[in-house]
């Protein structure tokens, strides 16, 4: 059987060769002006980006700043005004989910389908035999951890769960790239913090581009390689971090003075744009 995995972790990954470039991301000259029965909303404005494939990077940034739009049009569902989205090197003229897995805050579930037939419905658009289209969902609820729970329905399943099997059926195409809005920002805390784990734990193993939007700088300073902060509206990149935490990330690094550095550098932009 062809697994689904393209390596058993990121030191294999970056001996294997490449392909070329497939999640990397890249945002020339974007501007976002909304236009909904002449209120006029300026979104976005001059975001340039360059995301290397396999980088975890997470978007901040004050409420309203234009964080969900930015990612909206990553993934191809909106469309800028102005400039344009490149993933793996072909422009995003709309969703493709060969290219981008897309996993909102509400898991957006079928609630009449089972686990299994929630992630492998992004396949019955394709002509995949069935038994194949069982595989892949089958593989996926494992990597997210819900093996053994393939016939539960929406309502059996606690929110954490939903939000495992939204991330499966995101990577059930086996994009190269995830995009994630706030996906954790209803789950308590204790479930957010096992769920920045779990999310770390499937992007080691997959090797996948990461962009995930997020409120909580604890989060952003957790779980990122870069965390990009946006200005108040309308959106502009004011700082890219390098997060210089090792790996494999841990819950006492939130107590280091390292991470509260961290946590410092980017409430000082969120506090000067809240204030202007
Ligand atoms: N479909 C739309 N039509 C009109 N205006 C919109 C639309 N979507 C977003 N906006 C406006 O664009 C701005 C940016 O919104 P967006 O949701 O992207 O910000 P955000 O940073 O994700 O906000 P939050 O952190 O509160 O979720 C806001 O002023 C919002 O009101």
């Amino acid at each position: 059987m062809t697994t689904l995995l393209q390596a058993p972790d990121r030191a294999d990954r970056a001996a294997a060769p490449q392909t070329p470039a497939a999640g990397h991301v890249q945002v020339r000259g974007l501007g976002h002006t909304y236009d909904a029965a002449g209120r006029v909303t300026r979104a976005l404005d001059g975001i340039e980006l360059d995301i290397a494939p396999g980088r975890f990077v997470v978007i901040v940034g004050t409420s309203g700043c234009g964080k969900s739009s930015l990612l909206m049009m990553m993934t191809g569902l909106v469309s800028p005004s102005e400039g344009s989205i490149t993933c793996g090197g072909m422009p995003m003229m709309a969703p493709d989910p060969d290219r981008v897995g897309v996993v909102f805050q509400e898991a957006s579930l079928y609630p009449w389908l089972t686990a299994q037939q929630n992630v492998e419905f992004p396949l019955s658009l394709r002509k995949l035999p069935k038994a194949e289209r069982a595989a892949r969902a089958r593989e996926r609820l494992a990597l997210v951890g819900l093996q053994g729970f393939e016939d539960r329905y929406p309502h059996e399943l606690s929110g954490g769960m939903k939000q495992r099997v939204s991330i499966a059926r995101g990577l059930v195409q086996d994009p190269p790239v995830l995009m994630l809005d706030e996906p954790f920002a209803a789950l308590d805390e204790q479930t957010r913090i096992t769920m920045g784990d779990e999310l770390l734990r499937i992007w080691e193993r997959t090797g996948k581009t990461v962009i995930f939007v997020t409120h909580s700088l604890t989060e952003a300073a957790y779980l990122a390689d870069e965390i990009i902060v946006m200005s108040a509206r309308p959106g502009r990149i004011v700082d890219r971090i390098e997060v210089d935490l090792p790996r494999p990330r841990t819950y006492a690094m939130m107590s280091t003075p390292r991470f509260a550095a961290l946590r410092e550098r980017i409430w000082g932009h969120i506090r000067n744009q809240a204030g202007e």
